[in-house]
């Protein structure tokens, strides 16, 4: 990876589900170890952009960049490993029901075939002690858990094969204010401690005052800005004059400085 190229590279692209335009001619690029926020209404497709980022979508004009490879056209080989090199933590946490939690994080690495079991042991009880969970939490089933500890161990479970980059889908959403408070406060050490890179869709403002460094803003079917919070925040737009609207004496840069501080300082 050269210094200086981005992560993720979204140039022009256009995007059409059904019949439907949700993207067009739109780029972005994310750097590495930056947190880049997604916002935007209702349907404006974040997630769809999201997946576009993961391969999972196609476009229909342009092209995606994933750790300089282009998801559309790699050998499968090629693109199973960028696929190793990132984590994604799906709004519902998606974890398979029927596995406690020890099986689900451990997945990934029962995927790569050649990890021997007392490593796979040794990895997924550390990395469950590094979002907050017990060892006896090991044992337990999904259904057991709240929704908090399920995004710890979804989180567990995108992060067991120590990628550089990852994908959060609304990573509050769902949860009460002070588990929202803790969950963004373990993302943001874990981003310190592993030199994360991170694009995040989100609703939630204070998620978004506490962890991005850049936010891109969807609407009409394009990016109306891309920028920090502090410059994203005062676009002359309608959807982005709603978004913010409430939170003016929050946005420049020593209030967010500060939010953050007291977020920490409350760990
Ligand atoms: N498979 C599909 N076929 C047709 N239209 C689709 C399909 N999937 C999503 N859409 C539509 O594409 C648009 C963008 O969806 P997307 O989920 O990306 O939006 P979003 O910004 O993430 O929305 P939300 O905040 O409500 O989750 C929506 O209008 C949605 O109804």
């Amino acid at each position: 990876m050269n210094e200086g190229l981005p992560i993720i590279d979204v140039q022009r692209v256009t995007t059409v589900l059904g019949r439907v335009v949700i993207h067009r001619q739109l780029s972005l690029q994310v750097k590495a170890g930056e947190v880049m926020a997604i916002i935007g209404g209702s349907g404006s497709g974040k997630t769809t952009l999201l997946r576009l980022m993961l391969g999972l979508e196609r476009p229909v004009a342009g092209r995606v960049k994933v750790f300089g490879h282009e998801l559309a056209d790699g050998e499968p080989e090629v693109l199973a490993r960028v696929r190793n090199r990132w984590g994604v933590l799906f709004q519902q946490g998606a974890l398979f029901s029927s596995l406690n939690v020890f099986e689900n994080v451990a997945l990934p690495l029962r995927e790569l075939k050649n990890v021997p079991a007392a490593m796979i042991g040794e990895l997924v009880m550390h990395k469950l002690e590094q979002v907050g969970l017990q060892a006896a939490d090991a044992r337990k089933r999904p259904a057991e858990l709240s929704g908090g500890m399920i995004k710890r161990v979804a989180l567990a479970r995108a992060l067991i094969l120590d990628p550089p980059l990852l994908f959060l889908d609304e990573p509050t959403a769902g949860l009460d204010p002070a588990s929202s408070k803790q969950f963004v406060r373990l993302i943001e050490g874990l981003r310190d401690e592993m030199k994360l890179t991170v694009v995040m869709v989100t609703h939630d403002v204070d998620t978004l005052f506490a962890l991005a460094d850049r936010v891109a803003a969807l609407a009409d079917r394009r990016l109306v800005a891309v920028g920090p919070v502090a410059e994203v925040a005062v676009v002359e737009h309608p959807f982005i004059r709603d978004f913010f609207l409430g939170h003016q004496a929050r946005w420049d840069e020593e209030s967010l400085r500060l939010f953050r501080q007291s977020l920490r300082d409350c760990a």
